[in-house]
C-alpha cells in the first residue's frame, strides 16, 4: 500500500474509534509501517475524529520526524518500537476508552488476564477460549521514552503479547495490517466492558 492509502486507512480509523467513542477530545494516536524502516503516525494534538491527509508524518524507527514542520505525536516511541520488535507489524491503534481507563485504575496488580471468553478469539494467535490472554498495565508516564523501556522488557518477554494498557490512560494493541489492529480494539473493548459488569456484580 502506498502512503496515500496508509494515510487513508488511518483517517477513517480516526472516524470510527472517534465514533464508538474510544477516542475522545484530542487523545489516540495512530500509525501505519510505511516500508520495513519507516512508520506513518498521526501527528500531535488533532483530532482524531477530524483528521485530513495532511495530520500524519513518516518517522523513521527511532521515531524521529521526517518530516520537519509537523509535530510529531507525543507517543511516537510507544508505535515505532513495535514496528521494530516484530516485522509482520503493519497497524498500531492506541485509544482512551472510559471502559479502558477505569478498567486499568481498577486493577491494582500490573497485568489483567482474560480466561474463558470466547471473544478472546478475535486476537491473533488465539484458536480457543480455553486460554488465558494476559494484558500488562505499566503505570502512565509522561516520560515516553522511560515508559517505552519498560513496555519492551514485556515484549521481549512476551512474543504473543496482543495489547497492553497504560493506568489511567488507556490502550495500545496492533495488527498485521489496520483491519487486524482494528478488530482487537474492538475485542478489547467488548472484553473490558464484560470483566467491569462481572466485576460490579460480584461485589
Ligand atoms: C489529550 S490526550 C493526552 C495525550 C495522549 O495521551 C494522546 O494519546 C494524544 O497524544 P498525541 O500527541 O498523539 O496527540
Ligand atoms: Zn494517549
Amino acid at each position: 500500500m502506498n502512503r496515500e492509502q496508509l494515510a487513508e486507512q488511518i483517517i477513517e480509523a480516526g472516524r470510527f474509534l472517534y465514533g464508538r467513542g474510544w477516542s475522545p477530545a484530542t487523545s489516540s494516536n495512530y500509525s501505519a509501517r510505511l516500508s520495513a524502516e519507516q512508520a506513518l503516525l498521526t501527528v500531535s494534538g488533532k483530532h482524531k475524529g477530524q483528521l485530513g491527509p495532511d495530520d500524519v508524518l513518516a518517522t523513521d524507527l527511532d521515531g524521529n520526524s521526517l518530516e520537519p514542520g509537523k509535530k510529531p505525536s507525543a507517543e511516537t516511541l510507544l508505535h515505532t518500537q513495535l514496528y521494530r520488535w516484530q516485522p509482520q507489524i503493519g497497524a498500531v491503534l492506541h485509544t482512551h476508552s472510559v471502559n479502558a481507563t477505569v478498567l486499568s485504575r481498577l486493577c491494582l496488580s500490573d497485568s489483567l488476564v482474560f480466561a474463558d471468553y470466547e471473544l478472546q478469539k478475535a486476537f491473533a494467535g488465539v484458536s480457543t477460549h480455553e486460554c488465558q490472554v494476559e494484558v500488562p498495565i505499566f503505570d502512565n508516564d509522561q516520560d515516553i521514552a522511560r515508559l517505552a523501556s519498560q513496555v519492551q522488557v514485556w515484549l521481549d518477554e512476551h512474543p504473543d503479547c496482543v495489547g497492553y494498557l497504560i493506568r489511567g490512560h488507556g490502550l495500545y494493541t496492533w495488527g498485521a495490517q489496520m483491519s487486524d489492529a482494528l478488530r482487537q480494539i474492538e475485542a478489547f473493548e467488548f472484553l473490558f466492558e464484560c470483566e467491569l459488569k462481572v466485576r460490579a456484580l460480584q461485589r
